[in-house]
């Protein structure tokens, strides 16, 4: 309920576009709502205790209060520059005019540390020169207020002043360890986003968008490996080239979305038919697609070609006209890589067309296997 509210507060003119001024935002919202927050327990101190000794620093506090909140006020309405240095000077004065007037004693100068953390993290990177300068003036604030005004006008007696001292640092530091805190939480968030459009943008620039099977790039890629890998290991390597048949034909007479529609279908069963978690299947490109099978000889490679060649036929997209057969059919060829030969990934390739050229001009649907011995059969 609490955290609801406060995220509610801190977001206060955080519609912006960049990430990173949504940041700065956030955190001038942050610095103004603890400044006037952490305010209240002191002020509490001083009405309780003795309001006609501390009354100037209170009615100080009450101006202090009121120009926190106005910086949630100027980020509401778009002044985001005018915000952050608002509640930052009204930070860095507060504390010099407290410590003024109540004395080093109660301890709080040592927010000067937590402010430095905060302008490490608000200033822009590119301001590295600035912050080196903002620094070095708050340290000069510290120095001064620790040394110059140990006593202050209206100091606060034992024991409230080491209680106070003692707030004052564990405030100081829960402030400038919550900052840093929560600036790694950004941090982590904005790389986990980055790794996943990273991932997202690899699968987009791998992957078919038509049939959602790899694409030719993806093709390429796992071809070159499964390749490296069956000659290392000696396993065989077989690739299937397949081909709608007429396809042309089915286009012009049912319409191109047809033909979409009926190569999101052969896409979809090549997925299905493929069980092996290292079978692959890409669209090479227009109506041809490329199965590759890892450690799968010429007599498995027969099997799935004629598998996939009949489950197509199986479909039973209409397709009269394609002279072929009374539905959508397609045709396959096939070339597999012995395990003791060493020729290139795209000679396979190569061969698994010439095995489909034959089928086709063999009379389409049907599967042929070329060896890869044998380029003669070209
Ligand atoms: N609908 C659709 N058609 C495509 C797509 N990509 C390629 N094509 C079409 O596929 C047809 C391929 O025709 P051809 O290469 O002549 O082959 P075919 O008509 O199938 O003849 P054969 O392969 O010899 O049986 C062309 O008309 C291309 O326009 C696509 O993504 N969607």
């Amino acid at each position: 309920m609490l955290d609801k509210m406060i995220d509610e507060i801190t977001r206060t003119g955080t519609s912006v576009e960049t990430m990173r001024l949504r940041r700065q935002i956030r955190l001038s919202n942050q610095v103004g709502l603890f400044g006037a927050v952490a305010t209240v327990p002191y002020q509490l101190f001083y009405l309780v205790y003795d309001i006609g000794y501390f009354l100037p620093v209170f009615v100080f506090n009450l101006l202090f209060i009121a120009v926190y909140l106005s910086g949630l006020l100027l980020n509401r309405s778009g002044r985001h520059g005018y915000a952050r240095n608002l509640v930052l000077i009204n930070a860095c004065t507060q504390i010099f005019v407290v410590t003024y007037f109540i004395g080093a004693g109660a301890g709080v100068q040592l927010f000067y540390f937590a402010i430095g953390t905060i302008l490490a993290l608000i200033i822009r990177q590119d301001y590295a020169r600035s912050l080196a300068v903002l620094l070095g003036l708050v340290s000069v604030l510290y120095l001064f207020c620790h040394f110059r005004f140990a006593q202050g006008t209206t100091p606060i007696p034992s024991p409230w002043g080491e209680l106070a001292y003692g707030v004052s640092a564990v405030f100081a530091v829960m402030l400038a360890g919550g900052y840093s805190y929560l600036f790694r939480v950004a941090i982590d968030a904005a790389e986990t986003r980055l790794v996943e459009s990273n991932r997202a943008l690899e699968k987009l620039s791998t992957t078919d968008p038509l049939t959602g099977l790899a694409n030719r790039r993806r093709l390429d890629q796992f071809l070159r490996k499964e390749w490296a890998r069956t000659t290392r290991r000696e396993h065989a390597l077989s690739v299937l080239m397949c081909d709608v048949d007429s396809f042309k034909l089915f286009n012009d007479i049912y319409g191109h979305q047809a033909g979409d529609e009926c190569l999101r279908r052969i896409g979809t069963l090549l997925d299905e038919i493929l069980q092996r978690p290292s079978d692959f299947a890409a669209r090479y490109g227009g109506e041809e697609f490329v199965v590759v099978l890892p450690q799968t000889g010429e007599e498995g490679a027969r099997y799935m070609a004629e598998q996939i060649r009949a489950a197509v036929e199986t479909l039973a997209i209409p397709h009269p006209e394609s002279g072929v057969a009374s539905v959508v059919t397609l045709s396959v060829g096939v070339s597999t890589l012995a395990p003791e030969q060493s020729p290139l990934s795209s000679q396979l390739l190569a061969q698994a067309d010439a095995a489909l050229y034959q089928a086709k001009a063999g009379g389409r649907n049907r599967v042929v296997f070329l060896n890869i011995d044998a380029p003669d059969n070209y």
